[in-house]
């Protein structure tokens, strides 16, 4: 497991910004665009404050979330309203946001047309996942109803799931859409989700969906 230990949160949360810019940078340079991943959760609002304020060449970026909670945009659980909040805003408030979220009673009613937006921006540059306690990632939970077919080789690149532990119903990106990114990070805090990704380290992929990228994910860790 390639895993970084930080001396604190704060060092943590900066040092990967800076990384993740890095990242988008060399795609920049090189394809002229790239296009960035990202959790939503408590854990990564202070990255995006970092990355706002990052010079990059934003216009010619894409972001977009790991997964949505199937709730409006003003709701405090939605991670679109996260991610305009803390990182589509200062400089990245050109970036073009690709939405997994479009008012519908079931994210079913959206699946066609959020897929083919999303599709124009694979493979992803940079993958910054988030991951719950239950070994969580994206909205790939244990034992939620469709999470054989997210996590299958042929999965399509957006899928509805629906999981006790999740709440409301998810939309989220399926697990060869996440293994084929270029880069991966995955960003814990704390030590109940160190001794959980060590012990996904050790189980199947619908015990731990984490699992699917650990192989190829850097995992940066803080107290
Ligand atoms: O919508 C979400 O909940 C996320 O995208 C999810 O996959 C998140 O990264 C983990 O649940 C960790 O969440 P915390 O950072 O809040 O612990």
């Amino acid at each position: 497991m390639n895993l970084i230990e930080y001396p604190d949160r704060d060092l943590l949360m900066l040092a990967l910004a800076d990384k993740i810019a890095g990242q988008l940078g060399e795609f920049l340079r090189r394809d002229g665009k790239a296009s960035l991943c990202v959790p939503g959760g408590t854990t990564p609002g202070p990255i995006f404050d970092a990355l706002s304020a990052v010079d990059l060449d934003w216009t010619n970026v894409a972001v977009f979330l790991n997964d949505e909670r199937w709730v409006p945009e003003d709701s405090p659980r939605s991670n679109t309203r996260l991610l305009r909040e803390r990182l589509l805003r200062d400089k990245a408030a050109v970036a073009q946001l690709v939405p997994l979220y479009d008012p519908a009673p079931r994210p079913e009613d959206r699946l066609p047309g959020l897929s083919e937006g999303l599709a124009a921006h694979l493979p992803i540059s940079v993958l910054l996942l988030g991951m719950g306690a239950d070994m969580h990632t994206a909205s790939l939970f244990p034992g939620a109803d469709l999470l054989e077919q997210a996590l299958a080789p042929d999965a399509p690149v957006l899928m509805a799931l629906r999981a006790e532990a999740a709440g409301e119903p998810r939309i989220t990106l399926t697990a060869p859409v996440l293994k084929a990114a270029m880069h991966i990070h995955i960003l814990i805090t704390g030590a109940e989700k160190r001794t959980a990704i060590e012990r996904a380290a050790g189980l199947s992929e619908s015990e731990a969906p984490i699992r699917t990228v650990l192989d190829q994910a850097t995992i940066h860790w803080a107290e």
